[in-house]
């Protein structure tokens, strides 16, 4: 029976002003990095030993690893990141305020663009624009995106367009790592990790809705032979 442990990035300085967040790269707040580090002490807790890490392309969730790994005493392990594993990206809707954007389009549009699972955000239109925040520039796309395929670039996502670019890593790696047998941890974020849950546990485009991934509270899946969820917890709510 393999394990799999997804994780939600500790809270991050964004988390903390109520921004959207997307591709922007944030750092975690002093809560989340105390949420990553009690994470690792829950996972040492738990006992499991892991075979495999991965985690996005953005600072939060990779030093949300790292900080796990460190205390769960497995920073060892292998590790792979992937700009698949990225938060959805939140398109013109970075960087603004969630509260800000509920009063200027009405808070059932902002709930739509944030939880339905196939409403798109209003879309950026350069590769080249910036979010500027707090007398801070943060570039929308950097040299890290080299590699994401001619056309695949996305300038917005709902949660479709996010699990259809997860799926192929997923295959590849993941599921191909727990079939073996392997433990893994995967460090990344709300959307990415609500995407792969929904299908993981086959959950409908409109119950997709309600389902909400706290910062640094580990979810537990078992899987057993045929890669059907024998078990699965939250621990740390
Ligand atoms: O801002 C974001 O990128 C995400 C996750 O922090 O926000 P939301 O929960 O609104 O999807």
């Amino acid at each position: 029976m393999a394990k799999l442990v997804l994780i939600r990035h500790g809270q991050s300085e964004w988390n903390a002003l109520n921004l959207f967040n997307g591709w922007v790269d944030t750092k975690l707040s002093e809560q989340g990095i105390q949420q990553a580090r009690k994470a690792g002490e829950m996972l040492a807790a738990e006992g499991i030993q892991f075979d495999q890490a991965y985690t996005s392309v953005l600072t939060r969730a990779i030093t949300t690893l790292h900080l796990a790994l460190e205390e769960a005493g497995q920073l060892f392990i292998p590790e792979a990141k992937s700009w698949r594993l990225n938060e959805r990206h939140y398109g013109a809707l970075q960087g603004l305020n969630k509260a800000d954007a509920a009063e200027k389009w009405g808070a059932d549009q902002v709930l739509q663009w944030r939880r339905s699972y196939d409403v798109l955000p209003p879309l950026l239109t350069e590769q080249t624009e910036t979010v500027e925040v707090l007398g801070k520039t943060y570039a929308a796309f950097d040299r890290r995106y080299a590699d994401v395929p001619e056309g695949e670039l996305p300038f917005g996502e709902n949660l479709k367009v996010t699990l259809e670019r997860v799926l192929p890593f997923w295959a590849s790696n993941i599921e191909a790592d727990l079939k073996a047998g392997k433990n893994v941890i995967i460090a990344a974020h709300g959307n990415s990790l609500r995407a792969l849950v929904k299908h993981i546990e086959n959950i409908s485009d409109d119950d997709i809705l309600k389902v909400e991934i706290a910062n640094g509270q580990p979810w537990i899946y078992d899987f057993d032979a045929d890669m059907k969820v024998a078990d699965k917890k939250i621990i740390g709510e």
